[in-house]
Parts: structure tokens; sequence; C-alpha cells
């Protein structure tokens, strides 16, 4: 394993992003013991992938769109610029959200290429953005982060290959690539393997009614893992006027025609309420979430179902105020017991922070169906395994699952492999374990730049100071597995 250290300059969010392995020279972030159960309310920022879906359509549309209380972190500021060097205008404007302005979004006449996207480590911009690149003139290249180079890309590759795109890649199928779009795609009937990634098939989905006969997408490989972000697509897709539906388990139909302009305001991201929640159980006492939606195709809603595994209450009022309740958490002696759960289908985004709380449970848990976690910010599973064994905990990693069995834990260095996940998967240990330092706090920037602020302020009871919008942004990777 290597370690590299930082000199250059802070990452601008707006402008060139330094993808090299960095470490900030901040040093190692000391994850805070919490000493007495908790009481406070935590709002969570909007959702990532609602807020990169409906900047792509916006720039698609017919018309401006505004987006109501977006996410700003690095992921949707590098969507926000990869539209914006395709041709859509992005506005600021002042919405009274707290963790940043409304985006109103102009579409292009004519996407334009020419550019050079840099999809950092965001699987969304990777994927999302190559089939709308083939709608604009001219060549586009796609390039990321060290670690985004290591992701996999072959779905869409393949795909714009079969929908007649010219496409330079080195053959791994992975970033860099180069693609040259001729300004019109054809469309109509396609297969692809997108068993590595929903992804691969939501971005090609919310590009598909600008093609010219719409698509029909036939899933061929094994399962597709994420299944509800697939529902997130084709619900975004409808609430701007476009037909689009599941035809059956593998297969999903996009008509040819006009996407609207559309005025929303953005849910909170639910897997973002993860940590919080999951806080309940090793410190006990009551977190609360304002505005949890009564109705979501997001993935962190199942959290509404898997934290009474852990023992929690949860229950949302019609306000959509989430309490979530444990009595007696893990620092006051407090027990749960492990359980099995399949996260094939949904909750890849929850896996980190709930194994990292298994390693609390007083027998044997298992969670299983997580193999495509191996192709996220990093190796999840590899990484899961290798910094809660190095707290202690007692791990088993199969190809596709992890098992964790009881143990004592101790600090240690937790690593964060450049993902925001494992960040907050190690603050979650450090909870009821001392000395646990994270190597890379930084990396929570890329779905949620406050969480450090958030994390401090939920142990002090009160998370209503004012927070730093464009907090420091990054995705460096600091090392490799
Ligand atoms: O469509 C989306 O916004 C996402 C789909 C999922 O990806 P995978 O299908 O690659 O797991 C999820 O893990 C990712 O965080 C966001
Ligand atoms: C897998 C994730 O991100 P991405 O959108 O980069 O795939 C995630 O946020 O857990």
């Amino acid at each position: 394993m290597e370690i590299f250290n930082y000199s250059g300059p802070d990452f601008d969010i707006y402008g060139d992003q330094q993808s090299d392995p960095l470490v900030l020279d901040d040093g190692p972030w000391p994850a805070p013991v919490a000493t007495e159960p908790l009481d406070v309310e935590v709002e969570v920022p909007g959702s990532k992938s609602i807020t990169n879906r409906e900047l792509v359509l916006s720039a698609l549309a017919n018309a401006p769109s505004t987006l109501r209380h977006p996410l700003h972190a690095r992921d949707t500021q590098l969507m926000s610029e990869a539209v914006r060097q395709l041709g859509a205008t992005v506005d600021e404007e002042d919405g009274g959200g707290r963790y940043g302005p409304n985006w109103v979004i102009t579409p292009a006449e004519e996407l334009e290429g020419g550019v050079t996207i840099d999809c950092g480590l965001a699987g969304n911009v990777m994927r999302f953005v190559p089939p709308m690149a083939s709608l604009a003139l001219g060549p586009v290249t796609f390039d990321g982060d060290k670690a985004a180079q290591k992701r996999p890309m072959s779905g869409t590759i393949q795909a714009l290959r079969d929908l007649g795109v010219d496409v330079n890649d080195d053959g791994r199928g992975r970033l860099p690539f180069s693609m040259y779009g001729t300004g019109a795609v054809e469309g109509g009937e396609l297969e692809i393997d997108a068993s590595a990634s929903s992804q691969f098939v939501s971005g090609l989905l919310l590009s598909a009614p600008r093609f010219e006969k719409g698509l029909t997408l036939r899933h061929t490989g094994s399962s597709v893992p994420s299944l509800p972000h697939i529902e997130m697509t084709l619900e975004s897709l409808r609430n701007r006027g476009v037909d689009a539906r599941m035809i059956d388990e593998r297969t999903w139909g996009v008509e040819p025609g006009p996407i609207s302009g559309i005025d929303m305001t953005i849910e909170p991201d639910l897997s973002n309420a993860a940590p919080f929640m999951l806080a309940t159980v090793v410190a006990g006492g009551e977190v609360r979430i304002p505005n949890w939606p009564d109705e979501t195709t997001q993935v962190g809603d199942l959290l509404r179902e898997i934290l009474p595994k852990f023992g929690a209450q949860v229950s949302v009022a019609a306000d959509g105020l989430l309490t979530c309740r444990v009595e007696r958490g893990i620092i006051q002696g407090g027990s749960f017991e492990g359980f099995t759960m399949d996260f094939a289908d949904a909750g890849g985004e929850l896996v980190p922070n709930i194994a990292a709380v298994c390693a609390f449970a007083s027998s044997e848990s298992r969670l299983t169906g997580i193999g495509h976690l191996r192709g996220h910010e990093t190796d999840r599973v590899k990484a899961l395994a290798t910094e809660l064994t190095a707290v202690g905990s007692d791990v088993d990693e199969l190809d596709e699952a992890l098992v964790i069995r009881p143990a004592q834990l101790h600090g240690a260095e937790w690593k964060c492999y450049a993902d925001h996940r494992m960040a907050t998967s190690g603050a979650l240990v450090g909870l009821a374990v001392e000395g646990i330092a994270l190597d890379d706090v930084q990396s929570t920037s890329k779905t949620l730049p406050q969480f450090v602020e958030l994390w401090e302020g939920m142990l002090a009871g009160d998370t209503s100071a004012p927070v730093e919008v464009d907090a420091p942004t990054n995705g460096f990777l600091t090392t490799e597995l």
C-alpha cells in the first residue's frame, strides 16, 4: 500500500480538478467518541442521484428548469460542470436553502462537443453523460480520478458503439475514452450487460427520449444491481412527460419525444441519513431527520426496515419528521443480534455503514449479494474487510458477501480509499472505540461536504450552526487497496 503526500493547491469545485493521488495536509481526523445518548435533529442535504438525473434531464429539456435544494457536493458540481460544458447554462438563485442555492438550468439549443469531461469519481457522471454526449456534435473525452479509472465502464462503451457512436478507448472498458458525437442517434432496440452497474441502464434511458426511435433496452447478463435506481430514472422521465416504463424485470422502454422543463424540490439524500440513523445504535438516544419523503424511489428508504434489525424504533410523522430511537446503545451496554440480509437488488449504498455497525453485534451477520460493490468508489467488500479487521473485528471476505462475527474492537487508523461511505463507516466505529483516526475524512465531500460539522454537531446535540457550502471538495485517492 502506498501513501502519497499532498502539497498542491486546494481543489476548486468550479475549476480544474486535481486527479492525482493526494492527501490533504490536515492529517488524520480523530473520530469523536460518543459519551451520552443522542438527542438531535439532522437536516440531510439533497439527494445525489435525484440532483444528477435532474441536471441531465434539464440540459436535454425543451424549456428551463429550476431545481430547489439540490445537492452541492463534488458529484453534483462535476455533473453541473459537465452539462455546462456540453452547452447548457446553470445559474444559481437563492432559494433560502440551508446547503446552498437553487439551480436554474437553461438547455442548449444544440449540444456542443469539443470538450473534456472530468468525471472525478462520480459513477453518475461517467455513466450518464456519455449517452448525452452522443447527441452533441464533435469529440468528447471522458476522464476522472485514478480510482475512477478502475470502475467498470464497458456497459456504457459497448452500448454507445452498438448505437453507432465512434468510441476510442484502450480496450479495457474503463476511463479514459473519447467519443465522437454526430449530433443525432437513431436508437431503437439495444442489448446491454448491466450486471456491473444499474447506472449503465439509467444513463441510456435518460438520453433516450432524444433518440430518433427512442430506446428499448434489454439487459442480457446475470442480475442488474440497484433496481430502485432504475425506477428512479423512469420516474424522473415520467415527471417530465416522457413515456418511460419497465417492460419486464430486464427490459425498459422509452418513447421518443420532448422532455419538459420542471420546477421541483430535491428530496433529502436518504442514503446520507444512514450514518446519522445508525449512530443511535452505537450511542443510544434519538436522531430526527426532517423532510423524509412520503413516497420515494430512493434506496435509503429501506433504512426504515433495516434499523429495527438493530433494535431501533423508527417512525415518520405526518409532517415528514423521521425519528430513529434506541433505548440502550452499545456505549450504554445495549446489544443487538447479528442478521443476514441480501443486498443484490438494492441498498448497496447502505452496506458500508451497516457492515460497520454489524461489528458491534452479539452474533454473526452475513451481508450477501454485494459483489457489485467491488466496482464502487473502491472495492468496498475488500476495503470493509481490511479496515474492520484492522480495528479488531472478525471478518470473512467472500466473493459476494461479508461475514462479520463479534470481537473486541480497538483503535487504529481507518483508511477511506477516497470513498465517502468508507469514511462515514469509520466514524460510526469511532463512536464507541477510542483511537479511530480517518486518513481522509475529506472524501465525504463526494456527496456530503458538511459531514464533519454535522457529525460533531450531532454529538453536541445541535446541528444548527451554519455550515460551509463550498467545503474543500476532493475524492483524493490517499491509499490504494
Ligand atoms: O443511479 C444512481 O444514481 C446510482 C446507482 C447505484 O449504482 P450501481 O448500480 O453501480 O450500484 C448506486 O450504488 C449509486 O450510488 C447511485
Ligand atoms: C456507489 C456510489 O456512488 P457512485 O454514484 O459514484 O456510483 C455511492 O454513492 O455509494
